[in-house]
């Protein structure tokens, strides 16, 4: 345990009697009060605060939060030493008692803590739901879905659109079709699985007493009523998936369809689950804790990112002529829509979208991670079970990494001294999807997603403010994920992709 004496140092020996060598605790701003500790100091826009405390007291600092005690991370250097030089030690999640209650015991990948079940839940992921071979064989989906949000854009051309409801309905629809396949659409599920995952976003973005006051908790009223409501959400969720597996696994033929392992064929997450039950031994609460992990963690994201391209795009109209002068020049003229196979050339297309996760990371502090063994990080010792928080958001706009940095610049990626730079995990003043263990495993999805519905959005209409409107609003709502305040309202006016050569 940290001993939070005068100058917070608890010191620690190392070697034999005659050589001691001690070792402090990171430095923690002062103002730390008696059992809140230092919670009085985040604000509602905890990323930023913690930006500006780093400024004073360093890349690697201890925060106490209630009774837990929180090492910041606040630069690329130090991001790489958590994620890379120690990753092993640092790649567990703390407890968080909502996602115990929601995904029954931390079943799931993305809140588990590091262990055999996470290892096999995330094996499973990685090689069977979010391969690159998976994402590929999604391609006709991807373009159903494009296809017809394009079309209800359509429909409301010249006129006011609500472009977040638009794209979070296109987000929603496409993982759950992931997920589910066809069934998705029936009954109106994709409506409940909309309210189901809004209300999950919303009771894991609070804040609760038992996270940060653990022996507290078991005597608050609030706790319990919380938990409650927690698991009221989880039984509404369980019915629902319940019914989606039992759908499948009525369809025995589907099944045999997999298991001759065709997997080009558009298989959902559900039919893979079913046929690889024996081979990891799963229950049907793990199959669904998994399930519900790809909902939480693919809808906000993707939407967010293009949400937030979209924008800076309008709010950019030099950025915008050059992309759609490259999707238009790059997407032969006999098409109505672009086409996954067209996005190899966009190398501008890329660089929007990188340019974009740099600035709004759709996870800002990343997910928590926690220390298993005590480590000595920079000089420092960082004992065992202390919360680690890395603040991505502050490290992707750092002034010692990137030139103008709160500027949208899209071609920083394209020449100069950051060109190269990648989200993929080995460039720690960019990691939007994290990196080592417990880096995003649904990136490539994620890419696919954003960079065909953008490409989409480009080609088929320009887009303009509405009358009177001159500026986007930017305040940004803090949460696990961060998204912009106001919806984004634009009038997209239809560009006749059938003249392209001609013009
Ligand atoms: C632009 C979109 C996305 C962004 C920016 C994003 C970002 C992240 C981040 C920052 C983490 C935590 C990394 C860490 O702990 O260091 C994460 C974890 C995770 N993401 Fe994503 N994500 C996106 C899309 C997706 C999609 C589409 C899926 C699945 C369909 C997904 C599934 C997951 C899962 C399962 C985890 C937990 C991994 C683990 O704890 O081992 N993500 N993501």
């Amino acid at each position: 345990a940290i001993s939070w004496g005068k100058q917070q140092q608890s010191r620690i020996s190392h070697g034999s009697k005659k050589k001691k060598k001690l070792i402090s605790l990171p430095p923690s701003p002062p103002g730390g009060l008696p059992i809140i500790g230092h919670l009085h100091l985040m604000g509602a826009q905890p990323h930023l605060a913690l930006r500006d405390l780093a400024k004073k007291h360093g890349d690697l600092m201890l925060l106490r939060l209630g009774a837990v005690p929180n090492l910041i991370v606040s630069s690329a250097c130090a991001a790489e030493a958590v994620m890379r030089t120690h990753d092993h030690v640092f790649a567990s999640r703390p407890r968080s008692t909502v996602a115990e209650i929601l995904f029954k015991s931390s079943m799931d990948v993305g809140f588990a803590p590091y262990g055999e079940q996470w290892r096999q839940s995330r094996k499973l992921v990685t090689a069977h739901l979010l391969s690159m071979k998976k994402v590929r064989s999604f391609g006709h989906a991807r373009h159903d879905e494009v296809r017809l949000a394009i079309a209800r854009i359509h429909d409301h051309a010249r006129t006011v659109v609500d472009m977040s409801d638009l794209l979070y309905s296109f987000s929603n629809d496409l993982v759950c079709r992931a997920v589910s396949g066809k069934f998705f659409m029936e009954e109106g599920r994709n409506q409940l699985f909309r309210e189901l995952i809004g209300m999950n976003t919303a009771v894991l973005d609070g804040f609760h007493v038992q996270d940060y006051f653990p022996r507290l908790a078991q005597f608050d009223f609030l706790t319990r009523v919380v938990s409650g409501k927690v698991k009221k959400l989880q039984e509404r969720w369980h019915q629902l998936l319940d019914n989606l597996i039992d759908a499948h696994a009525n369809k025995s033929s589907r099944r045999s369809l997999i298991v001759e392992e065709n997997d080009d064929q558009e298989t959902d997450f559900i039919d893979v689950l079913l046929s690889l039950q024996q081979e990891y031994g799963l229950t049907r609460d793990q199959m669904k804790a998994i399930m519900m992990d790809m909902f939480a963690a693919g809808t906000d994201t993707s939407y967010i990112t293009m949400e937030y391209a979209l924008t800076e795009l309008v709010r950019n109209p030099h950025v915008m002529a050059k992309l759609q002068a490259e999707v238009r020049r790059n997407t032969p003229n006999n098409q109505e829509m672009v086409m996954e196979e067209n996005l190899g050339n966009m190398t501008y297309l890329k660089a929007v979208i990188k340019e974009t996760l740099r600035l709004h990371p759709p996870v800002p502090l990343l997910l928590p991670h926690q220390s298993m063994v005590d480590c000595t990080v920079d000089g420092y010792m960082i004992p065992a079970q202390t919360r680690v928080i890395i603040n991505a958001w502050a490290i992707s706009r750092d002034p010692r990494s990137w030139d103008r940095a709160e500027e949208f610049i899209p071609e920083r990626f394209i020449t100069g001294s950051t060109v190269g730079i990648d989200f993929k995990g080995s460039d720690f003043q960019f990691t939007p999807f994290g990196a080592g263990r417990r880096i995003c495993p649904g990136l490539n999805f994620a890419l696919a997603t954003v960079e065909t519905m953008l490409a989409n959005l480009i080609y088929c209409f320009d887009w303009e403010l509405p009358t009177g409107k001159e500026d986007v609003d930017m305040t940004d709502v803090f949460g696990v994920t961060m998204h912009r305040k106001e919806k984004l309202f634009l009038v997209p006016k239809p560009f006749d992709v059938y003249h392209v050569l001609e013009n």
